[in-house]
């Protein structure tokens, strides 16, 4: 079979993440009667950091990467946030991604602040060997701009538990010896065996479940039998599907960045999986599916809707089209201003990125706690403390937007950003 990844790749959009956060904070700061003062300093990054960096390719020849980490804001804590490697990265996508996470911290309630950053590039193209080298190169030019007590990196698309071992593992290094294992929780999801959390790989696939899960009960939706597709079988969306089949919901549609395949009695995930790993990565040829035209994946018949790739899916062409009762935003920033008003429009729900994708940045917590505190914690313990602060702050958003009588999203915006305005009025900086 011919793959055509990369082809579908560039077509990636990557415009517009920075003006659909602006717009989400416009929107929440007005109707929240925000601090005027705490408005300017939040509508800006606090730090954005442009690395050129080379490396040594396997041939012998030197390449230049372009690095990012982007601190938005760390009123609330350290900067807290993933690193993301692709071609479509910028600063402008990063600088959006890093004020998604300032929301989505504080939101959760952590002593985090928001940041991201990443490198431009494919990783496809490069051997294990050349993306250690370009990961160590990366670290060690970011040198003390990250740290465990003021930026702490994680995974994000087309990073995971290897990346954060060799960034560990390169930024301890350049302490003195009797400090490095002090410094262990520069970054979070590293294998477990090098200070990872038990559960921090499903844990962001699992607080989407969850949330699909809290929304189905305030609703009386049974999930035995209801469809969904997912856009995206990484990390977030295997893991979402993992959770939706164990409950009996049937996965009806994927798509990846190779292409899209359906079956409507029911794709199985845990084989889905599998085949993908002998496959080069792709879904493209699992027995028993079709291939479909990638611009119908949104148009599919399903009842609830997982973007769980990149950013800006979900376009004004496409809501219309959407047959949905559910979007779970699983992705970072899926879906456009100018679509969310026709999904409204359409009376079909958001569970908001901040909200939905939120496990993720939990089980972060739990092992930069699990790290400072030299713990070791079960699997089993930490998916209990990590349903319990969704499901915490998922009662939260819900009520509170049954109460104004707002969207998920416009409730959880100000939830998050009055936390923030809270902390610096009683530092006494803005009367
Ligand atoms: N990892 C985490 O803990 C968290 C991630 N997120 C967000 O979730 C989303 C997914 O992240 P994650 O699962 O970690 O990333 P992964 O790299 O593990 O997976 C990304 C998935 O998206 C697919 N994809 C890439 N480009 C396209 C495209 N153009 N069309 C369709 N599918 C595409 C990839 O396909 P292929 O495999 O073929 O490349 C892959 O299946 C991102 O928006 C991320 O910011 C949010 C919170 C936490
Ligand atoms: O786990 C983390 O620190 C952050 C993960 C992330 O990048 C995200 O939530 O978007």
């Amino acid at each position: 079979m011919t793959l055509t990844k990369k082809i579908i790749k560039k077509e990636a959009p990557k415009q517009g993440m920075l003006q659909n956060v602006m717009q989400q904070f416009e929107a929440a700061a007005e109707r929240m009667n925000l601090n005027p003062n705490i408005k300017k300093i939040l509508a800006v990054t606090n730090n954005e950091l442009i690395i050129h960096f080379p490396v040594r390719m396997d041939n012998g020849e030197v390449e230049i990467f372009k690095g990012y980490r982007v601190q938005h804001n760390n009123a609330l804590g350290p900067y807290k946030g993933g690193l993301r490697y692709h071609p479509t990265i910028d600063i402008d996508s990063v600088k959006a991604l890093a004020m998604w996470m300032t929301w989505k911290t504080s939101l959760a309630g952590l002593p985090y602040g928001g940041a991201k950053g990443g490198i431009e590039m494919d990783p496809k193209n490069y051997s294990i060997s050349e993306l250690e080298r370009i990961t160590r190169r990366f670290t060690y030019a970011l040198g003390d701009n990250i740290g465990p007590e003021h930026d702490i990196p994680a995974p994000d698309v087309n990073t995971n538990a290897q990346t954060m071992a060799w960034i560990a593992d390169t930024y301890m290094s350049t302490k003195a010896p009797s400090e490095r294992s002090k410094n262990q929780h520069v970054v979070t999801g590293k294998p477990v065996g090098s200070g990872g959390l038990e559960g921090r790989d499903r844990a962001t696939g699992f607080g989407v479940f969850l949330t699909i899960k809290y929304w189905s009960e305030y609703k009386n939706i049974d999930l035995n039998g209801k469809s969904f597709i997912v856009q995206g079988f990484g990390n977030v969306g295997y893991w979402a599907s993992h959770f939706l089949q164990e409950v009996g919901a049937k996965l009806v549609g994927v798509q990846d960045a190779f292409g899209t395949i359906v079956n409507p009695n029911g794709l199985e995930v845990e084989s889905l999986f599998n085949y993908t790993t002998t496959n080069d990565g792709s879904i493209l040829g699992f027995p028993g599916s079709e291939v479909l035209d990638k611009d119908l994946f949104f148009e599919l018949d399903c009842d609830i809707c997982i973007p769980a790739a990149l950013g800006n899916q979900i376009t004004e062409d496409r809501a219309g089209k959407i047959k949905a009762f559910l979007i779970a935003e699983g992705a970072n920033g899926p879906t456009t201003v100018e679509a969310e008003a026709i999904l409204k429009e359409r009376g079909i729900e958001i569970i908001p990125d901040i909200l939905c994708n939120s496990g993720g940045v939990v089980g972060s917590y739990f092992e930069w706690l699990q790290n400072r505190n030299g713990e070791l914690w079960a699997l089993d313990e930490i998916m209990v403390r990590i349903d319990k602060r969704i499901k915490e702050v998922f009662k939260k958003v819900y009520e509170t937007s049954q109460i104004k009588d707002l969207d998920m999203r416009s409730t959880a915006y100000i939830i998050a950003i009055e936390r923030i305005e809270r902390a610096y009025i009683q530092r006494g900086i803005f009367p």
